[in-house]
């Protein structure tokens, strides 16, 4: 049974609930009343809590909105949700009637227009007789871009507002018998707004709605309660349990680069996201940056102890820098050589928070599931944390650097270069770089030397598949599996792993290989050489307005793994094939005849110089690196971010898109020769 921290009445607008703040069951601790009794009792009067019951508070608490006498006909207002998780909650307090928003919007009338509306308290059993005039609903809690009031909202507002009874009282207090308010330890807390008004029987909730999968909002919703002393305790309790956040961040470094994307990093940072934070109350450092590489080595050079992540507002190129500064950081520190290609990196303990404002954002759409800057913010406020991996690129001189995307040899690198000398023509570079490459269909000779990856660490245990020696090197899959003696399913999945979307809470990248010995893992290699058009190594899908699904959909965001695409020499209309596979559905990309994809943990990619007169470009990130032999190493979950990760409708999402598929002209095109 849930522990009921507050319980009263309040209203919203014309309607009327009853409210809680409700500690829900939790294994060991609700499972006795008594026991939740000696548990969440003492919080009313303790100034420290202990982060057991801390997490316990965080992980179960929500606020509940239930409608009285709805039974009696009396429709609840569809802009009060039913509840509200403690950690979608971003801010409570207490408000005049008249106070506008930091946006300046009212949040509700005036308290004159108010009184006039409202009538004394009346038993709630007899709410459902006063025939209510019950408006269509409205909303107050819209994007801070939009205004609070409306049409609708200002005549929701003059009609009858039922208000709570004396009898409701009666029965909140006798529901939590063992609550004492009075005795709760108040927070100080700057609200902006002076005594009077924080006597206020008006309370302002901000909080997030995360029922649409991708796109966070963030949503306001005013109430009242019967007397400014109950509204007050009210505060204090939600203030107390909000505290007890561990994961939210209350101090930042935000790096903007005023010249992301067509120049609207500044613009997005000061117009929608500092009000965020200052709502939030989370202190943020701001710096402008002023040159590249600004961020990377201001991050890399200074102590950064007081804050609990960093972020930045920019673009992939503004993500890599907070990477390079914070890993060089960490490897420094822990007296770790960057230039030895077999290093382990240490996971630094900061978090990084990315918020959209580049021209491509494939990191941002690849680990929220779109370049939402109101979502990203919502997201690093609430304290999401996802881990990533992330990969190292060292050439034979030694390290080049971090990978967070893509790094490509052939088509892709040779874009980025043809681009740089038409950095004039913003974005539209990369377009015409790709049809001048497209129209010269240049290949490459390349050996490679692919070390797949563990799908499952226990798979690749040596005992676990009961052979000391090393499985036999081969040039394809098909072949690895016929050498070796085990031909069962998880060789295979381990080969040509499912393709499965890398979902939130994803079982794959929560296996936990850390007790694993990578020494214990058996090489399962496959020597290539050919000729190929590009090489692609991708740590993320890389989906972006111009591809829906990334070039590669189904890469893990933190398994240890990266996806290796190699796309072998063809007639134009081959490539043209894969390339189209990118834009519209790349989920089936490894169909195609010159199409192979691997889930690797390292490869060695050796460009040979035998028919092509000279070597391809290598990019990474979309900037241009060097090097002769290139070698890509997958360093798992070596990054904690400030993200949520995707939440897929794997199913639907895939039935959806079976039904397009059928009807368009082009289906033809996605199959395999
Ligand atoms: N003040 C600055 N002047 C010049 N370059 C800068 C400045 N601040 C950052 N940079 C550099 O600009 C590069 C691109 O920035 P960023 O990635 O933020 O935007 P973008 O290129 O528009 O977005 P995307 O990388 O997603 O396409 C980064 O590599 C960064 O090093």
């Amino acid at each position: 049974m849930p522990y009921n921290l507050y319980e009263s009445v309040c209203n919203y607008k014309k309607w009327q609930y009853k409210l809680q703040i409700c500690i829900e069951q939790h294994d060991g601790i609700d499972t006795e009343k008594q026991q939740q009794k000696t548990t969440f009792e003492p919080l009313i009067n303790e100034t420290s809590v202990d982060s057991t019951k801390a997490e316990i508070i965080a992980s179960s608490t929500k606020i509940l909105f239930l409608p009285i006498n709805q039974k009696s006909g009396y429709t609840a207002s569809s802009n009060v949700p039913s509840s509200i998780h403690l950690r979608q909650l971003i801010n409570i307090r207490q408000i005049k009637k008249k106070e506008k928003t930091k946006n300046g919007f009212l949040n509700s009338l005036s308290e004159k227009k108010r009184s006039k509306r409202t009538r004394p308290f009346v038993e709630p059993t007899t709410l459902h007789t006063q025939n209510a005039n019950v408006n269509k609903d409205s909303t107050d809690s819209l994007r801070l871009s939009m205004p609070i009031i409306n049409a609708e909202d200002q005549e929701a507002l003059t009609s009858i507002s039922p208000i709570l009874t004396d009898k409701s009282t009666e029965l909140s207090s006798e529901s939590a018998p063992s609550m004492s308010h009075r005795a709760f330890a108040p927070i100080e807390e700057d609200t902006g707004i002076d005594d009077q008004e924080q006597k206020s029987k008006t309370c302002l909730l901000t909080y997030t709605d995360t029922k649409s999968p991708f796109r966070w909002i963030l949503k306001r919703l005013v109430i009242e309660l019967k007397t400014n002393e109950e509204a007050d305790i009210f505060c204090m309790q939600l203030t107390k349990c909000l505290s007890m956040l561990k994961e939210r961040p209350k101090h930042l470094l935000a790096f903007v680069n005023p010249l992301c994307g067509k120049g609207k990093g500044r613009p997005i940072y000061e117009k929608k996201i500092r009000t965020l934070f200052d709502e939030a109350q989370v202190n943020v450092d701001t710096i402008y940056t002023e040159r590249a590489n600004h961020a990377r080595d201001y991050i890399r050079d200074e102590t950064l102890k007081k804050y609990d992540g960093i972020i930045c507002v920019g673009g992939d190129g503004m993500f890599s820098e907070l990477c390079h500064g914070l890993l060089l950081k960490t490897i420094t520190e822990s007296n770790l050589d960057i230039n030895e290609p077999r290093i382990n990196l240490i996971r630094p303990e900061t978090r990084i928070g990315i918020i959209p404002a580049g021209s491509t954002d494939a990191v941002v759409y690849g680990t929220t599931g779109m370049n939402d800057p109101i979502t990203s913010a919502l997201q690093i406020i609430t304290g999401e944390s996802l881990l990533i991996d992330l990969t190292t690129i060292h050439s034979e001189q030694g390290f080049v650097r971090f990978m967070a995307t893509m790094m490509a040899y052939g088509f892709f690198g040779d874009i980025i270069h043809s681009s740089e000398s038409w950095r004039c023509l913003g974005p539209f570079r990369y377009d015409l770089a790709g049809f001048k490459q497209f129209l010269r269909n240049k290949s490459y000779d390349c050996k490679l030397s692919i070390t797949l990856s563990p799908a499952d660490a226990s798979l690749h245990h040596s005992s676990e598949l009961g052979a000391s020696q090393p499985l036999q090197v081969t040039t394809t899959k098909q072949k690895l599996i016929q050498h070796t003696t085990r031909t069962d399913d998880t060789l295979k999945e381990i080969v040509s792993p499912r393709a499965q979307f890398c979902n939130r809470n994803c079982d794959k990248c929560s296996v936990d290989d850390s007790k694993t010995d990578p020494e214990f893992r058996l090489p399962l290699q496959i020597e290539k050489q050919g000729r190929y058009t590009t090489i692609n190594c991708l740590n993320m899908p890389c989906r972006c307005k111009k591809s829906k699904y990334g070039m590669s959909p189904f890469v893990h965001l933190g398994d240890g793994s990266f996806d290796l695409i190699l796309v072998e020499r063809s007639w134009r209309l081959g490539f043209l094939r894969f390339l189209w596979q990118v834009a519209s559905d790349s989920r089936q990309i490894d169909q195609l005849a010159n199409v192979e994809r691997y889930r690797v943990y390292e490869v060695l990619i050796k460009p040979e110089l035998i028919n092509s007169k000279q070597p391809s470009y290598w990019s990474c990130d979309g900037e241009l690196i060097s090097g002769n032999e290139i070698q890509i190493r997958v360093h798992r979950q070596a990054l904690n971010l400030f993200a949520r990760g995707i939440v897929f409708e794997q199913d639907e999402n895939i039935n959806k898109l079976k039904k397009a598929e059928k009807q368009t002209f082009f289906s033809w095109f996605r199959s395999k020769k």
